[in-house]
């Protein structure tokens, strides 16, 4: 993974080399406490760990006995965007599907377009409570009895140590896949909960992981001597002086999955104590129609953070005599999305508007497990500089209690805020 910060500076938003400088005696503190929290395998610095502690054996062993034509993963948050993040990006064969919301239209639709009698499902809860992940299984367990599926036969569970889950794998003699302990789920791409589809999909775990214990092995006491801590470094220093808004815009359609990955990782990890970076979803070239004319001319609030492979598959233009186009002709897509990438960097550079480079070589395992290590060690470097709890999320509590109280889960007070709210309707 190489990081260009060209962009970075000198923009609108004022960041200098100099400030670059001086930040990174704080870059230094953050990474010796980086690395000591990882020598202890502290909560959330563990994940930093999972290159070398992340096993593929047990993985491997529980995908072995299915051959099967779609891959089922019921989970939501980071039990899933790891997963879909790797399988949209290298998947082959499988077709891979992500039970992560309870939109019954939706789930009732995917239901009624897998053979569920060829379907491995893979229900993952770090937690083994989350409401939208439980309901969902036991209306993929039903519909599977329903077609005469013996759900206990074509079900994987990847899960904590204790919670329903774990009940109902050791009741019914699950394969069961452990989450790792210290590793919150925007962080567990590159262990059991990312790497059962993955493997399923055909995607080369040792590879993978190799590509991430590379981006480690380039985790340096300074930004100028580590792509993951340059972005890290560079991503605060631009949101210090006002870069409210990150919009990650990956220049291929494999990748836009990983937009909504870093979205989690981003927003659940740095939201704390109202500051933060708010990750936009953005996608190149298509964005260039649209979300572009507010990176380039609406409020100065706003990095773009643009990622593309160096290498990729290429289709060529056909020659034509079509009016003004005949520059197209005998080109390639490819060539377009190329000069397309530049321009837009280029012309949010000439309007001042801050943005990154994040380039992998392909889009192939190395590059995804540099891209996502190096994605997590920037946002651990960042809530170090910014002084947040990176690894917790109080936060979303607040509404789970209140849509549990709403459903007769318990007496929450929050329920009561909902049937109290305030209302103007407008017909
Ligand atoms: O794996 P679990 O426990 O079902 O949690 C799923 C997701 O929900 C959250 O805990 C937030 O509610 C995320 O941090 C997590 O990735």
């Amino acid at each position: 993974m190489n990081v260009d910060i060209g962009n970075a500076l000198d923009g609108d938003l004022g960041l200098k080399r100099t400030d670059l400088d001086a930040l990174d005696d704080g870059v230094a503190d953050a990474h010796d406490r980086i690395e000591r929290g990882r020598a202890e395998a502290e909560h959330g610095y563990a994940a930093l760990n999972l290159p070398e502690t992340c096993d593929p054996e047990p993985i491997r062993r529980a995908a072995g006995g299915f051959d099967p034509d779609h891959l089922l993963t019921v989970g939501i948050g980071g039990s899933a965007l790891g997963a879909a993040t790797l399988t949209d990006a290298l998947g082959e064969g499988v077709d891979c599907r992500y039970l992560d919301n309870v939109d019954p239209a939706w789930v009732r639709a995917i239901l009624d377009d897998v053979d569920l009698s060829s379907t491995v499902v893979n229900v993952v809860s770090r937690s083994g409570t989350t409401a939208e992940t439980l309901s969902n299984f036991l209306v993929v367990r039903e519909a599977m009895a329903a077609a005469g599926v013996d759900w206990t036969e074509r079900t994987v569970v990847t899960t904590g140590e204790s919670g329903n889950l774990r009940s109902m794998a050791d009741r019914h003699d699950l394969p069961a896949l452990d989450v790792p302990h210290g590793v919150p789920g925007r962080f567990s791409a590159l262990s059991t909960v990312g790497l059962f589809a993955a493997e399923v999909a055909g995607v080369d775990l040792d590879a993978l992981l190799a590509g991430a214990a590379a981006e480690a092995d380039r985790l340096a006491g300074s930004l100028f001597e580590s792509p993951a801590y340059a972005y890290g470094a560079t991503t605060y220093a631009l949101a210090e002086r006002g870069a409210a808004t990150n919009a990650v815009m990956p220049y291929a359609e494999s990748l836009e999955r990983f937009a909504e990955w870093f979205a989690q990782l981003w927003a659940e990890s740095l939201g704390k104590d109202a500051r933060g970076q708010t990750p936009a979803r953005a996608l190149g070239a298509t964005d260039q129609h649209s979300q572009l004319q507010l990176y380039r001319a609406g409020p100065a609030d706003k990095l773009v953070t643009l990622v593309r492979p160096r290498e990729a598959t290429d289709v060529d233009i056909p020659e034509t005599d079509l009016e003004g186009l005949s520059y197209l002709g005998g080109s390639s897509l490819g060539s377009l999305l190329d000069a397309e990438f530049r321009a837009t960097e280029a012309s949010l550079a000439a309007a001042g508007r801050e943005n990154v480079r994040i380039e992998i070589d392909r889009v192939d395992e190395r590059g995804l497990g540099e891209l996502l290590y190096g994605m997590e060690a920037a946002c651990v470097l960042y809530g170090e500089l910014a002084e947040v709890s990176t690894f917790t999320q109080p936060a979303v509590e607040w509404g789970k209690k209140a849509a549990r109280g709403l459903l007769g889960g318990g007496e929450f007070s929050e329920a009561d805020a909902v049937t109290g709210k305030r209302r103007l309707e407008v017909e």
